[in-house]
Parts: C-alpha cells; sequence; structure tokens
C-alpha cells in the first residue's frame, strides 16, 4: 500500500487542533513539529537493523539490533518544510538535509523551483521528503524529480494534509513511493487550497499576512 494515513489518536487530536481557524504561530509551528515527529516514527518502520555486539553492563557481549546505517536524507520543502524538520531530526538526528526550494504559482498553481541544495551520495540514500500540506501534488512531484534525476534510489513522502488529487498525482508519477499523512482531506478548493486542510500553511509558520 503506497498511502498510509495515520490514525492513531495523539495524530488525529494534535491535528485537530492545528484546524482550529483562531490559531496562533506558536501552536501551529509546535503541532507542526510534534505531528511530524510522530509521522516520522510511522514512516521509518522499515528501516533495516543489524545485530551488533556490545558490551553490556554485566561485563558480558551481549547482542543489540541497531540501525543498519541506510544513509538518510531529509528533504524539507521551502518553507513551509521547514517547519517539519526538528520533529523529523529529533528522530533521525544523523540524516542529512537537503533543501528545495518552489512557491506555486497561484494562477497556474505550478511550481516554480527557486533553491536546490542537495547532501553528496544522493545515489546511496533514502530521501524522506517533508511538507505540510499536499494539494494538487505539483511542488511534491517537482521535487521527487529533482532526486530521481539525481539518481536517489528510495524515496518516501510525509505530509500533514493531503488532498485526493495531489495523491492521484504522486502515485501516478511515482507508484512505489510511500505517502505518510496524518489526513486525507475532501477536496481543493477553486483556488487550490485544501478542505478542509490547514489553510496556508507556510504563512502559518512563518507568521507571514
Ligand atoms: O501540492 P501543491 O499544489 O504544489 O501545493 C502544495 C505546496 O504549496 C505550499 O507551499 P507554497 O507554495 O505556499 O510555499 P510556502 O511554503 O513558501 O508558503 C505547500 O507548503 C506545498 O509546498
Ligand atoms: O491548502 C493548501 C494548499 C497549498 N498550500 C497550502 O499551504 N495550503
Ligand atoms: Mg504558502
Amino acid at each position: 500500500m503506497s498511502v498510509h494515513a495515520i490514525d492513531h489518536p495523539l495524530v488525529q487530536h494534535k491535528l485537530g487542533l492545528m484546524r482550529e481557524a483562531g490559531i496562533s504561530t506558536k501552536s501551529f509551528r509546535e503541532l507542526a513539529g510534534e505531528l511530524a515527529k510522530l509521522l516520522t516514527y510511522e514512516a521509518t518502520q522499515d528501516l533495516e537493523l543489524q545485530t551488533q555486539e556490545i558490551d553490556g553492563w554485566s561485563g558480558d557481549k551481549i547482542p543489540v539490533q541497531l540501525l543498519k546505517g541506510k544513509k538518510v536524507t531529509i528533504v524539507p520543502i521551502l518553507r513551509a518544510g521547514l517547519g517539519m524538520l526538528d520533529g523529523v531530526t529529533d528522530l533521525i538526528p544523523s540524516a542529512r538535509i537537503s533543501v528545495v526550494g518552489l512557491y506555486r504559482n497561484e494562477e497556474t498553481l505550478e511550481p516554480v523551483p527557486y533553491f536546490e541544495k542537495f547532501t553528496n551520495d544522493l545515489d546511496e540514500r533514502l530521501a524522506i521528503v517533508i511538507d505540510p500540506m499536499l494539494a494538487t501534488g505539483g511542488s511534491m512531484v517537482a521535487t521527487l524529480d529533482m532526486l530521481k534525476a539525481r539518481g536517489c534510489p528510495l524515496m518516501k513522502v510525509i505530509v500533514l494534509v493531503a488532498a485526493p488529487e495531489g495523491i492521484r498525482r504522486v502515485q501516478e508519477a511515482y507508484p512505489e513511493v510511500e505517502i505518510y499523512t496524518a489526513a486525507i482531506d475532501e477536496r481543493l478548493d477553486e483556488n487550490g487550497y485544501i478542505v478542509p486542510g490547514l489553510g496556508d500553511a507556510g504563512d502559518k509558520i512563518f507568521g507571514t499576512r
């Protein structure tokens, strides 16, 4: 299955709080980070482990299960994706960060790229792309295209809210990419905003507009 809508009570509670019209920048930001952390826990369930021997407290050598050391890069899509970054790095502290800057043209809804800086060895890394909103899917597919073009072999997507249109677009372009989301909402409105959604996530995280 490539779409994972996480219905854990903590995830649903925090997302519910984020939907409140009058939410403060501080609360929105905090909740975005907390949700990112919970979704990262879900999205990393299949990371490979390997057995290693360590010196235990009693003096005996003991076998423990540690991450196999697959290289990970986290890819926040500017701006709003930055609001999830701390939550993800809390759980994967050694991950490298690749940054993609895209904004959506308000008329055409097409993504406009303005920045990119990728880590090296992308061809050996799992990329976890983070953005609160998957609306038309244009920004996400453009980001996956950039990663794919640089040889990235495995990509996952974590979003807070996804529209059916965006899920469809990602699945058509990248059927192998797993999407983790706190909610699959109803639809897009005439301006391409997710309904019920969260409003403009970038503006809410950065306190702009
Ligand atoms: O699925 P799409 O239709 O492409 O829309 C989703 C994109 O729109 C928002 O970014 P925005 O363009 O508002 O930029 P910002 O993060 O700088 O506010 C959001 O954070 C996604 O990146
Ligand atoms: O609902 C939406 C759609 C795109 N970008 C947002 O921030 N929110
Ligand atoms: Mg925005």
